[in-house]
């Protein structure tokens, strides 16, 4: 879908890592309208997808006199390759350079303290790769209005922006939206596996449970209800789903094991700040 800033963005975006998600994310600019000779990426080991695009304008591994006209720097490597990568990618960063992080666990202060820059941290999810994911964003106080909305733009390529004020909040948000993903597709293994139990060929099983995550998923991205609701419209008094939710519900059920899932995933991205 085109989105009026990017396609206005004047400067030069540094994208820092294409992989997952900063491949993702690009591919994502660029079908949002982004000038592709706008874009530059940093990458060791760029797959055949992103060296592909060098053809359409984007340049890659730029040298570092590009320095100055980088107007923002999304760094997207992992988080323990930070401190070195970042060492690197801090002759890009000019006085008006805004660093837009997606790096799970690292910290404003870490980013401002390896590459300088008017720092966003964010985090965001790989339904990104098809232009459905959520996002959660936090500015430092001095990103100005015109970053923050560069970075906004950028962002919400891939899906749809929270902003939030608080950035203690982003080791709980990576926690659910940022890992999420992986315990949905988790439940379609699970599901799969126990259908396969339950006496079904393995083929049929693993369809069954992909196309009900998937249908279900959909349900709830276009319904209004409460997915308590969905769940409710699905279950019969003294039938089939609600002999399968008095274990899914029961004690110790589905709610324990989420609550100690999520809370070992936020701590694992407070870990990472150190
Ligand atoms: N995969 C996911 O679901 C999500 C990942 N993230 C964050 O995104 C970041 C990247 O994760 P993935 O894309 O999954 O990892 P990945 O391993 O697919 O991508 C990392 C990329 O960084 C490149 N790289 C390594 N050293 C580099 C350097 N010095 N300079 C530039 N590029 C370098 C690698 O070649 C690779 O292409 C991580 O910080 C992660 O926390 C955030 C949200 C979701
Ligand atoms: O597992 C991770 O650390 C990254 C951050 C959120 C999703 N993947």
């Amino acid at each position: 879908m085109a989105n009026n800033t990017l396609q206005n963005i004047t400067g030069t975006i540094l994208l820092a890592g294409a992989g997952k998600m900063g491949g993702a994310m690009l591919t994502g600019w660029l079908a949002g309208g982004l000038d592709p000779r706008r874009v530059a990426v940093i990458d060791p080991h760029v797959s055949p997808e992103i060296a592909a695009l060098e053809a359409k304008g984007v340049a890659l591994n730029p040298a570092v006199t590009t320095a100055g006209t980088i107007e923002t720097l999304v760094v997207a490597v992992k988080p323990q390759m930070f401190r070195e990568a970042g060492a690197k990618l801090k002759p890009f960063v000019a006085d008006k350079t805004s660093v837009v992080s997606i790096m799970a666990g690292t910290t404003i202060a870490s980013l401002q303290d390896v590459c300088g820059g008017a720092v966003v941290r964010a985090m965001p999810n790989t339904p990104a790769a098809i232009g459905r994911g959520i996002t959660v964003a936090v500015a430092a106080p001095d990103v100005s209005s015109g970053q923050r909305a560069v970075a906004d733009a950028l962002l919400r390529a891939t899906g749809s922006v929270e902003w939030v004020d608080d950035e203690s909040l982003m080791d709980a948000v990576t926690a659910v939206s940022g890992s999420g993903p992986a315990y949905v597709f988790l439940l379609a293994e699970e599901l799969a596996r126990a259908g396969v139990e339950a006496g079904l060929p393995e083929a049929l099983a693993t369809r069954l449970a992909r196309e009900t995550v998937a249908g279900s998923g959909e349900l709830l991205h276009q319904s209004e209800l409460a997915s308590s609701t969905l769940r409710q419209n699905v279950t019969s008094p003294g039938g089939t789903t609600a002999a399968a939710l008095s274990v899914l519900m029961g004690e110790p059920g589905l709610r324990d094991l989420m609550i100690r899932a999520i809370a070992a995933a936020t701590q694992r991205s407070r870990e990472l700040a150190k």
